[in-house]
């Protein structure tokens, strides 16, 4: 007897065959309808739900592959194993691509029937863990929604839609925040491979020795930490499409195996001898001017010219005529105003760090501000001198303190009401403070580090999670 009863569907026109496969079946345990043609096999799947069917490929009037055009029509959810004479092999490999799960040759012994019909059940569970995940992962992957209408983000949108149907490596330039990510994704899901993975590396906010294992992977016992085998990142995107970002960032040692993926997918795990082949469409950003980093000695130039094959520049937010508006409007939550100083503000402002600081600015302003209404002294002060006065106005960073320097104006100097403080999460303080430092030193990480007292890394991964945090809690507001 069997663990797992099968409700099966047998449909067989010879009917000393379809009673001792019936019987087998069902002393087996599984659960048997048994018919003699499609059109009753039809009229069962309207009432009844099957996990196999065991169809006769050559049944009389409709055909063992009519009948699985029709149910396939009628989107019924079974695996189908087909039954064929040794004469008609051609037709069941036409029924498999058509998306038969198997065929049996009759005559066929009844171990082997009950044998396949689990295995097709199997393949089916599968195939339906498989499609979820799928959906599991495009639910997770946010859609790439590019806010803007200036001239030169239509120019952008243009140049997506024509780099996207290539297979060609493309190399996304911009400074810090602009959405090269966001365009990333925009050109993966208007690809060919929208729908298979998208998966994503940032080179900088990964310490050096891990960069090399992330990407390619590593073999148990290749170096101390290695407990057990590992795909790279290579292998899981095989089939779809890996976004490198900062790949200024590369370290030069993994440069050339970089090139050799790239041209002509080959790659080894760490520790392994075995060499694979992966497809796999490669985008790249950089916030760096590559060219220089070529000149320099610091990036390989045929690594350079492999992934430059199409280049997309994306404008600083202040060449974007309006768009400040629009992604303000875009992000400021429904039932929000912004009173007209705050606004004069905002539209007004150069936004330094881009889109990231903008969406920051708004997320903070909202955190601080009464009323749903945010206030000019809700914005940051970089952002209220712009209105004010020439940039280099501002306070210097080490001014900014936390938590009682209180101002004239009821602000403290990182522009929180003290009478705020308690209301404010430290975690929201810090990115506050992070994205202020970042921004004065106009979106320049490495400086915005050197200040802020921490390593580079530690600012790219904190970046990233504000980035995450605020996608997580978009997600949860639409839901
Ligand atoms: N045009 C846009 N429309 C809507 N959201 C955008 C747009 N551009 C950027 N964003 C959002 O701004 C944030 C930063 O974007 P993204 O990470 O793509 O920038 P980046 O250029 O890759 O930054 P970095 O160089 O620091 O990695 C993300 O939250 C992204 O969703």
């Amino acid at each position: 007897m069997t663990d797992i009863p099968l409700r099966i569907l047998l449909v067989e026109d010879e009917e000393d065959f379809r009673d001792s496969c019936a019987r087998w079946l069902q002393r087996k345990g599984h659960i048997v309808t048994a018919l003699g043609s499609g059109a009753e096999a039809i009229t069962a799947c309207e009432g009844l739900q099957f996990d196999v069917g065991v169809f006769d490929l050559n049944l009389p009037g409709m055909s063992g592959l009519e009948l699985l055009h029709r149910i396939q029509k009628d989107k019924v959810d079974i695996e189908v194993i087909f039954l064929t004479g040794q004469g008609s092999i051609e037709s069941a490999v036409s029924a498999m691509k058509m998306g038969a799960s198997d065929y049996l040759t009759k005559p066929c012994s009844l171990g082997d029937l009950e044998h396949h019909c689990l295995l097709a059940h199997e393949r089916g569970k599968l195939r339906k863990e498989n499609q979820q995940l799928k959906e599991v992962i495009s639910r997770t992957q946010p859609a790439a929604q590019l806010v803007g209408e200036s001239a030169a983000m239509q120019a952008v949108n243009k140049m997506v839609q024509k780099v996207a149907p290539t297979d060609k490596p493309v190399l996304i330039q911009g400074e810090s925040g602009t959405g090269k990510e966001v365009v990333a994704r925009a050109i993966q899901q208007s690809s060919m491979l929208a729908d298979k993975p998208f998966v994503t590396i940032n080179c900088a906010a990964l310490p050096e020795q891990l960069v090399e294992s992330e990407l390619f992977g590593h073999l148990k016992g290749s170096f101390t930490s290695a407990s057990s085998d590992k795909p790279g990142l290579f292998e899981i995107a095989d089939g779809g499409t890996l976004f490198i970002d900062e790949i200024g960032e590369l370290p030069p040692a993994l440069q050339p195996k970089l090139l050799r993926v790239l041209e002509d997918g080959s790659m080894r795990r760490i520790g392994c001898h075995k060499e694979r082949h992966v497809r796999v469409r490669i985008i790249a950003a950089t916030n760096r001017d590559l060219q220089k980093e070529v000149r320099e000695g610091r990036f390989r130039e045929d690594l350079y010219y492999r992934i430059n094959v199409l280049s997309l520049n994306l404008p600083p937010l202040r060449e974007r005529d309006g768009d400040a508006q629009r992604l303000i409007e875009h992000f400021l939550p429904s039932q929000w105003h912004l009173n007209p100083a705050a606004h004069q503000a905002l539209t007004e402002y150069h936004w330094p760090g881009n889109v990231r600081q903008l969406i920051n600015v708004i997320q903070r302003a909202t955190i601080l501000a009464d009323a749903q209404e945010i206030m000019l002294s809700d914005l940051p002060t970089e952002v209220i001198n712009r209105t004010d006065g020439p940039l280099q106005s501002r306070p210097p960073v080490e001014a900014v303190s936390y938590p009682n320097a209180v101002s004239n104006s009821g602000l403290n100097n990182s522009g929180y009401r003290s009478a705020d403080l308690p209301t404010a999460k430290l975690d929201d303080i810090a990115k506050a403070h992070v994205l202020e430092v970042l921004a004065l030193e106009n979106g320049n990480k490495a400086r915005a580090a050197r200040k802020l007292g921490i390593h580079r890394r530690k600012l790219y991964r904190l970046l990233e999670r504000f980035d995450k945090d605020r996608q997580s809690s978009d997600s949860t507001v639409e839901s």
